[in-house]
């Protein structure tokens, strides 16, 4: 069964390359890489604002992932058909990955050497994999820096977009479901794009430091996001609703410890995020493509379960080891470790709660945006949370109803602080944390503000 799954591996790639004009292939084990043989040209360029960056060409040498399995599963076909004449109109030289497994893209982030050499990182998923592109690269030395100089592209086939879509809706782009595509399609492959600074979250958990670019959930939301996860090829991001309406009528409420830092502007200024794209040789035309294979080690299933057992993110087996490498980047000095004690200016809340939502941008989803307040670049968190004791389950079904008109926010119940800092210490158990989108195994957490920036490509530079 394995040789036979090895020969046919190794027949797909052949068919997969045997027309591309000057391509090789390089396989491992779990994951098929196609790679092209010219590069085009690219500039050395900074950025002059602290919103946007020039992003030089993002066609010298782009790496693209694709998950085969997220949202409906149209991530290579949208690939093949959709982006793949866009590639080849504008010359752009890439290297397709086909993602085999949940953890994948973590460990090529952690492992490449050649990041430097790239113009852009491209992703065909959903908010997930874009997790685990920004923690494979922070687990690297370089990893901060290399931040600063390899924007991404993100183009929405997944059933949670919620980064793509709050960077577009701050430009004023339209969330509708075609034209989202369209236009993500359209920046990524374009030339002279721009890349927007998107802030990170440093998470602590039991085991780990993570980063965070979009949200944390406990309790309802988070549940609902999960526990959707079933419906998520049949019903793509209505899923969502779906799971809202099941939930709501069952609703269960956690006792836990809230603890939040109140919000005060950094006392060490913000670095500007400096974007730099490496000089590429002059290009020359890239030949015809073949079609692209998936690796057929790759799973046909990408259930919870087995991204369970993948993800480099479940275990609670080691000690943190690097926490002072991330206190560095620390918007606020002195907040402390998850173990230790807080300090007198930490706000705590013991109490039965319905949800706990965090996010530092404005949208999960394309739907309207849940922190309408949120700014990509900035330097707060919104904390929100709703205690048991002050809701209905009629009022929380119209409280989720009214998100997508963005007429939730005045419902009483609903309260957002904004904070540089929180902790969460849940005090029963049965609820998932959720930090953007992927279930972490940890008995508590903590979020502080981070100077570090990813680039979202969103250009071009004139709206
Ligand atoms: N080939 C694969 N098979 C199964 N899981 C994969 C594969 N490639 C990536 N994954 C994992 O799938 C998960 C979901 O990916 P992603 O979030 O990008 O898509 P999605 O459709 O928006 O999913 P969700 O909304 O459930 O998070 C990620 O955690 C990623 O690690």
């Amino acid at each position: 069964m394995e040789a036979e799954r090895f020969f046919s591996e190794k027949r797909a790639i052949y068919e997969a390359t045997r027309c591309a004009a000057v391509p090789f292939v390089a396989q491992t084990s779990s994951y098929a890489i196609e790679m092209g043989g010219v590069l085009c040209g690219g500039r050395r360029v900074h950025d002059e604002t602290p919103t946007t960056s020039q992003v030089s060409r993002p066609t010298g040498r782009l790496l693209i992932f694709v998950n085969p399995h997220s949202g409906a599963g149209k991530g290579l076909e949208t690939f093949n058909k959709r982006m793949v004449p866009l590639l080849k109109r504008r010359a752009i030289n890439y290297e397709l990955i086909v993602t085999s497994g949940a953890g994948q893209v973590e460990r090529l982030a952690r492992e490449r050497s050649d990041l430097t050499t790239l113009s852009a990182v491209i992703i065909l998923s959903g908010d997930g994999l874009v997790f685990e592109l920004l923690n494979g690269l922070c687990a690297r030395d370089d990893g901060f820096s290399l931040l600063r100089s390899l924007p991404l592209g993100l183009i929405p086939t997944g059933s949670g977009n919620g980064l793509l879509a709050s960077c577009f809706s701050a430009r004023g782009y339209s969330l509708s479901t075609g034209k989202f595509l369209d236009k993500a399609l359209k920046v990524a492959t374009s030339a002279n794009s721009v890349a927007m600074p998107v802030n990170l979250l440093h998470m602590q958990t039991d085991s780990k430091n993570l980063v965070a670019f979009l949200s944390f959930g406990w309790g309802l939301l988070a549940d609902i996001d999960i526990e959707s996860e079933r419906w998520r090829k049949t019903l793509g991001s209505s899923r969502f609703v779906a799971g809202a309406l099941i939930r709501v009528f069952n609703l269960r409420t956690y006792r836990g410890r809230l603890s939040y830092l109140p919000y005060r502007r950094a006392e060490r200024p913000q670095q500007l995020p400096t974007l730099t794209v490496h000089p590429h040789s002059a290009g020359d035309r890239i030949g015809d493509r073949a079609e692209v294979h998936r690796s057929s080690t790759s799973s046909s299933t990408s259930t919870r379960s087995q991204r369970d057992t993948d993800s480099a993110y479940s275990s609670t087996q080691f000690p943190r080891v690097d926490d002072s490498k991330w206190k560095a980047i620390h918007l606020r000095d002195g907040v402390p470790n998850l173990e230790d004690a807080l300090t007198n200016d930490w706000v705590t809340l013991d109490d039965e709660f319905v949800f706990v939502y965090a996010m530092t941008k404005s949208h999960i989803a394309t739907d309207g945006p849940l922190m309408p307040g949120a700014r990509v670049h900035e330097d707060r968190i919104h904390l929100s949370y709703a205690l048991s004791k002050d809701v209905t389950k009629f009022s929380l079904v119209r409280f989720l109803l009214a998100i997508e008109k963005g007429t939730h926010v005045e419902y009483p119940f609903f309260k957002v602080i904004e904070c540089s800092a929180f902790r969460l210490e849940p005090l029963t158990a049965g609820s998932f944390m959720v930090i953007d989108g992927e279930v972490v195994e940890t008995r508590q957490i903590q979020a502080t503000t981070t100077h570090l920036h990813t680039h979202v490509i969103v250009g071009p530079e004139t709206v």
